[in-house]
């Protein structure tokens, strides 16, 4: 498995697909790793170059330094497309991948083609809520996190009918450094990007999980009515929506892509 090294850190990606056609970065959520897209790397690859990447402090990329900003995060993938010479590249990210784009959309425009925001906001939850989520994990480790986690990220129903898929994923976010998963909660501490979000001008696909308790289907309504050039698709899951509704998400994002 292939890593960049930017500035402080190795940072872990894979890139499926032909690497002469239009590549589509695929951005992970927080205490996930690049392995949650696989479905949609699967479909996409057959006409893009899916580069996917473990974000900071996530998978086996390294956390680096102390205190982790979204800009970072954002500069991260800048640094990716240029280690690997990829002028302009389509984004996709879900959650604190769906913030990243948004930093992008507003700070590096000319390196984006399209936009795609899925289960996010300009703005997720408070800077008291993440900063006591990164103390608990820092002391308790991640089990404090992930022992909720499956009633977070996916339906009830959904659980009861994919315990495999889902008790694999609350597995993976067991395994994530404490560290790592607490640096990223420092950053969506600061991360409001509520004023900036207008400057967003690429062509946007929002994507919304009508039973997503976290980014709720108003936060996606929010970002469509703040971005000149977006639109909204909803899916019936709730907050990892490209696994829970895998064949809506990966069609969304197909057909916004290819359009
Ligand atoms: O999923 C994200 O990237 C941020 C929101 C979150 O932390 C969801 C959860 O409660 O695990």
């Amino acid at each position: 498995m292939p890593f960049v090294r930017l500035n402080d850190v190795n940072l872990h990606y894979r890139s499926d697909g032909d690497p002469a056609h239009p590549c589509v970065v695929l951005s992970n959520s927080l205490g996930t790793d690049l392995s949650m897209w696989d479905a949609q790397a699967a479909e996409l690859s057959r006409h893009f170059r899916v580069l996917r990447y473990d974000t900071r402090g996530h998978g086996r990329s390294e956390r680096g330094a102390a205190p982790l900003t979204l800009e970072t995060l954002g500069r991260d993938v800048v640094g990716l497309l240029d280690a690997l010479a990829i002028p302009c590249a389509h984004f996709c990210g879900i959650s604190m991948g769906g913030m990243i784009g948004q930093w992008l959309g507003i700070h590096v425009p000319q390196r984006l083609g399209k936009l795609v925001l899925a289960n996010t906001a300009a703005r997720i939850g408070t800077a008291e809520g993440w900063t006591s989520r990164a103390d608990l994990v820092r002391r308790d480790g991640m089990d404090g996190v992930a022992d909720g986690a499956a009633a977070r990220w996916f339906t009830r129903a959904f659980s009861a009918r994919s315990p495999r898929l889902v008790g694999a994923m609350i597995g993976r976010l067991r395994e994530q450094d404490p560290q790592g998963y607490a640096a990223c909660c420092d950053a969506l501490a600061l991360a409001d990007l509520r004023d900036g979000i207008i400057a967003i001008r690429c062509p946007t696909l929002v994507i919304a999980g009508r039973a997503d308790p976290v980014t709720t289907v108003a936060d996606g309504r929010r970002l469509v009515e703040a971005i000149t050039d977006a639109t909204l698709a909803e899916v019936d899951a709730s907050h990892i929506s490209n696994i829970e509704a895998e064949h809506p998400f990966s069609e969304h994002l197909r057909r916004f892509l290819a359009a």
